[in-house]
């Protein structure tokens, strides 16, 4: 219309045409005598997603995010920001660079580069802290958290939100703010309002930030530029932030956090050797569900789908398990809800001895013991009680899948949901696709994954699916490390320095010792033909190490005994301290065996444990149980604690180098021969061969891809 001009960038992202568009038309608008105001809005309701990340890997064309966004602070015409949906990152940095803000009640806010590795660069350290104060500034930048439209308004980042069309409601300002001076709507003229006890602010979000992600330096360079909106003026506080963004850039950090957005994205593309695809497959509806067993990880699995809004029948086999599992699942509903302010969905649940409650869900998902003849008596019992059409699910963690669908009348429908302890927090699934699972049963467990919040991976069936049977091998290796001279701290802080949340140790204990323990028995590892006193250390053929057992029959279970690798002041306590018992164990173990402790360096425990994992990976490929590697660092990253940014093994694989991972394996398998797993793989050997291609082309390199998937 006359008095007013419309810019629209053209996609979702910041792309170098969608700025072009912007420098271009805002000049114009800014031109023109007959435009009075602007409103710079989306395309499709959509605001702004940010920076186009595909971008940062190549040379910088069109014009420039930051100048962008001064040019348009600077005009002399009122610019309002019309927030439909989502204004991230360089989104929200341009929104801040506008006088004026309204967001739709609906919206997203939020500046997540921390979470590719960056900061935000186009203003928004030092634009943020002057308008919210240092506090809430250092909390959204350094976490990269989104807020609701709400929370924006509160904390004065919005002018206003509606529940109506977000672009009239932002004409209507621009129309209403005409005239008006625009030096105070400025934010790069503001001052920063500063806490009292500045350095006490920063000194708690450094701990904070380098607690949550060990070794990650975006949120350390994050707090950084923040200070400096603290204590420079705006022109020097950008100079900061632009050199802290230079390192940050070009770290192997940025693009390792980079890397895991879009493999996050390209896990959800899954396809299956029939041709059956994520975009050609159609996934049932499910309105509700069943539960079977209300242990640990059916407790929360039964959480996380009635908090997605699907009605859960769960079932146990006695009154006293059903009680507790039942004022377990409420507690956590009730806290949950208590925190978002809601009402508990309790009504959403029903508690039940009885199978025959499952006869009208839509999908169950057994979570019993892991024990493969009581999960066949339920799979067969499902059977009986189900409609024919409902899909049957197992949770478990790596037995096979396609055994238990070949008790039931409907193999076709049955398929493996292996969700990660605690089932309503970790946000891994791994989907079991069984030979016989059809494209709609897997597409169904995809999306319902999606639905609960998880990033759901398609994986093949094999002992231990992708996750486990790596672990397995990494286990083996921790193990192996404390028989040659390790203590469980030792190689627990240096897989911590390497940046794993927790070491392999205490992921132990906190696990339950017990649980490896009895898959090791059912595995014939561990049973009448081994001495308990003085057992081998050798089993099928290739070296086995029995401190895990030992500990076990000592009843060193971890954590819920109180004592396991570590020491703990109860059982289920929580702090873990060194034991000199097990010290002396340790000691006492070796010289039994004759092993002469030596000094093991933090390089050799985690390239032996790190390295292991890789090549398992790459035998994983080969054998077409994960259909990327890509796939397989999405399972570690989301299931595993394995630090983010490093990508995953596999991306830390090629990071490293293929032939220095090549040449170290081979190092670790001469000097221990017994260890067959330390043995390059078949594909790092041809890979290596083809000098290194990149990730996206090695499965070309594989002789014959066999998918399991
Ligand atoms: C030497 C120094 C030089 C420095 C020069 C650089 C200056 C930089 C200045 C400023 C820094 C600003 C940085 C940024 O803005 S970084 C980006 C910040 N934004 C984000 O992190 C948001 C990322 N996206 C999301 O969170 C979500 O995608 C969503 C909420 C926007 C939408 O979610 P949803 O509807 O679930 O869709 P998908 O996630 O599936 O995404 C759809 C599709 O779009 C792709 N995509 C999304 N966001 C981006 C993006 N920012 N860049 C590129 N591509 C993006 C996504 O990959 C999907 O693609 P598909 O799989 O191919 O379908």
């Amino acid at each position: 219309c006359s008095d007013e001009l419309f810019i629209r960038p053209l996609s979702l992202v910041l792309s170098a045409a969608v700025r072009k568009g912007i420098t271009e038309a805002v000049a114009r608008a800014f031109k023109d005598t007959r435009v009075k105001a602007v409103v710079l809005c989306g395309e499709n309701g959509k605001f702004c997603g940010g920076a186009d990340i595909r971008e940062f890997a190549k040379a910088m064309s069109g014009p420039p995010l930051v100048p962008m966004i001064h040019a348009i602070e600077a005009g002399e015409k009122p610019v309002v920001a019309a927030i439909e949906e989502m204004a991230l990152g360089g989104g929200l940095e341009l929104a801040l660079g506008c006088h004026y803000r309204v967001a739709h009640a609906k919206a997203r806010l939020g500046l997540p580069e921390v979470t590719l590795g960056l900061l935000p660069a186009a203003g928004g350290t030092q634009r943020l802290p002057r308008l919210t104060g240092i506090p809430a500034a250092l909390d959204l930048i350094t976490t990269g958290r989104h807020i609701s439209a709400q929370e924006a308004l509160k904390l004065g980042i919005v002018d206003r939100v509606t529940e109506g069309n977000a672009v009239e409601a932002a004409v209507e300002l621009a129309l209403s703010v005409v005239g008006r001076p625009l030096a105070p709507r400025r934010l790069s003229n503001h001052a920063t309002p500063l806490p009292a006890d500045l350095d006490g602010v920063f000194e708690e979000v450094l701990v904070q930030v380098k607690r949550r992600a060990r070794g990650a330096m975006a949120p350390v360079a994050c707090a950084k530029a923040v200070r400096a909106a603290a204590e420079l003026p705006y022109s020097r506080g950008l100079e900061c932030e632009r050199e802290l963004m230079n390192t940050l850039f070009t770290s192997g950090q940025a693009r390792a956090l980079q890397y895991c957005f879009f493999a996050q994205r390209a896990a959800g593309k899954w396809s299956l050797p029939n041709g059956a695809r994520w975009d050609n497959s159609r996934p049932r509806a499910v309105h509700t569900a069943g539960v079977i067993g209300l242990g640990t990880m059916g407790r929360g699995i039964a959480v996380c789908l009635v908090k997605a809004g699907i009605s859960v029948v769960a079932v146990e086999t006695e009154e006293k398990q059903l009680d507790s599992g039942r004022r377990a699942v409420r507690g956590m509903l009730e806290r949950d809800a208590k925190r978002r302010g809601v009402t508990a969905p309790l009504h959403m649940i029903t508690f039940t001895l009885s199978m025959q409650q499952l006869r009208d869900v839509d999908l169950v998902i057994e979570a019993v013991f892991e024990d493969m003849a009581l999960k066949k008596s339920v799979f067969a019992e499902l059977s009986r009680v189900c409609r024919p059409n409902a899909l049957l699910c197992t949770n478990t963690s790596g037995l096979d899948v396609d055994e238990l669908a070949s008790v039931t009348d409907r193999p076709p429908l049955v398929v493996g949901m292996h969700f990660f302890a605690p089932a309503h927090v970790m946000k891994l699934l791994e989907v079991i696709c069984g030979p016989r699972s059809s494209p709609e049963t897997v597409a169904t467990a995809m999306t319902l994954g999606k639905r609960l919040g998880k990033v759901s991976v398609a994986v093949g069936n094999c002992p231990g699916f992708v996750g486990n049977r790596m672990l397995k091998l990494y286990l083996d290796q921790a193990h192996f490390l404390l028989e040659e001279g390790a203590s469980p701290e030792q190689v627990d802080q240096a897989l911590e320095e390497f940046g794993f949340a927790l070491g392999i140790f205490k992921v132990a204990d906190l696990s339950g010792l017990d649980i490896g323990w009895r898959v090791r028995k059912a595995a014939g590892l561990i049973g009448p033909d081994v001495d308990p006193k003085f057992p081998s250390r050798h089993r099928q053929g290739r070296r086995y190490c029995p401190l895990p057992d030992l500990l076990c029959e000592q009843g060193r279970l971890g954590q819920k005994s109180g004592r396991g690798w570590y020491l703990y002041d109860s059982a289920g306590g929580k702090e873990a301290r060194p034991d000199p018992a097990i010290s002396s164990f340790l000691q006492e173990y070796r010289l039994r065996y004759g092993i002469s402790a030596r000094r093991i360096t933090e390089q050799e425990v985690v390239e032996r444990c790190v390295f292991v994992l890789a090549n398992e990976g790459f035998r994983i490929l080969e054998d077409g149980m994960a259909a990327a590697p890509e796939d397989i660092d999405m399972v570690y990253v989301f299931g595993y604690g394995w630090p983010r940014h490093r990508g995953g093994p596999m991306f830390h694989a090629a990071q490293v180098g293929l032939a220095t991972v090549l040449q170290r394996l081979e190092f670790y398998h001469r000097q221990n021969p017994d260890i067959p797993h330390l043995q390059p793989s078949t594909l790092l050997r041809r890979l290596v061969g083809a000098r290194s291609p990149p990730m996206q082309q090695w499965k070309q390199h594989i002789r014959s891809i066999n998918s399991q998937l």
